[in-house]
């Protein structure tokens, strides 16, 4: 039984990042990804947008549905202000394991909180577990086909207020397109589509920023 990717990756994290260095973390993953073997992170062409997106919401309380090895928590909890926390919700406890060493490399377990199970399970759940009433930013990138119904439990559970904004991973490539539709034909959110390419590829894909109007 030889590694996994995601160990292949965290083990190219201990070798090439610094301890603490967040960006180093974030550039050693993206050349192993880049030029020894793909994995589906975000990548450098989206997490550029990704890092726009953040700066501007500034967001107190961020959720990521789909830590896998925890890239793109790490790119979200180097953004934020002292005491603003990320909750990542990871279906694959090996995904999880991986993620939770990446983002403690990272210097970052403090801010990020990794909760596994399945979405639909724990929504239900976050504002007793976490004594919170809403989130600033969400960050969709789990599978693609809980894009809909992960979003309509958030309006539900009372978890969106006036203004939150949710982006969405993937639209193209592999795709959710009932996600697009659902967004973009909603009088209950304003969406813009921002172009770029999967990751590390120059394939086609994107991601929707949609701002929840309550
Ligand atoms: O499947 C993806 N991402 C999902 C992973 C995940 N990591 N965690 C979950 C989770 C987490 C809580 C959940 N609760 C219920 N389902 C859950 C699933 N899902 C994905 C796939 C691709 C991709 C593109 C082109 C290809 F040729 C092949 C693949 C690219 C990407 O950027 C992706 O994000
Ligand atoms: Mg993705």
């Amino acid at each position: 039984t030889g590694s996994s990717r995601p160990q292949r990756i965290l083990k190219a994290v201990q070798k090439n990042a610094t301890k603490g260095d967040p960006q180093s973390v974030i550039s050693a993953i993206d050349y192993y990804c880049r030029h020894k073997e793909w994995a589906m992170n975000v990548g450098d062409d989206k997490g550029l947008i990704l890092d726009s997106v953040l700066t501007e919401v500034n967001p107190s309380m961020a959720l990521e549905l789909g830590t896998y090895c925890g890239y793109s928590s790490v790119r979200i909890a180097r953004l934020l202000s002292p005491n603003s926390k990320l909750i990542t919700v990871e279906f694959n406890p090996a995904f999880a394991a991986i993620a939770r060493q990446i983002i403690a490399y990272a210097g970052l377990q403090d801010k990020v909180t990794i909760v596994e199970g399945a979405s639909g399970d724990l929504i239900p759940k976050m504002k007793e577990r976490f004594g919170l009433k809403s989130f600033d930013f969400v960050f969709l990138d789990h599978w693609k086909d809980r894009y809909v119904p992960d979003t309509k439990l958030l309006e539900d559970c009372g978890l969106l207020r006036k203004g939150t904004v949710l982006l969405a991973d993937n639209v193209i490539c592999p795709g959710a397109p009932e996600y697009l539709k659902y967004v973009r034909n909603n009088p209950r959110y304003e969406s813009r589509y921002y172009p770029s390419v999967l990751e590390y590829t120059k394939a086609e894909d994107g991601l929707e920023k949609s701002v929840f109007l309550g």
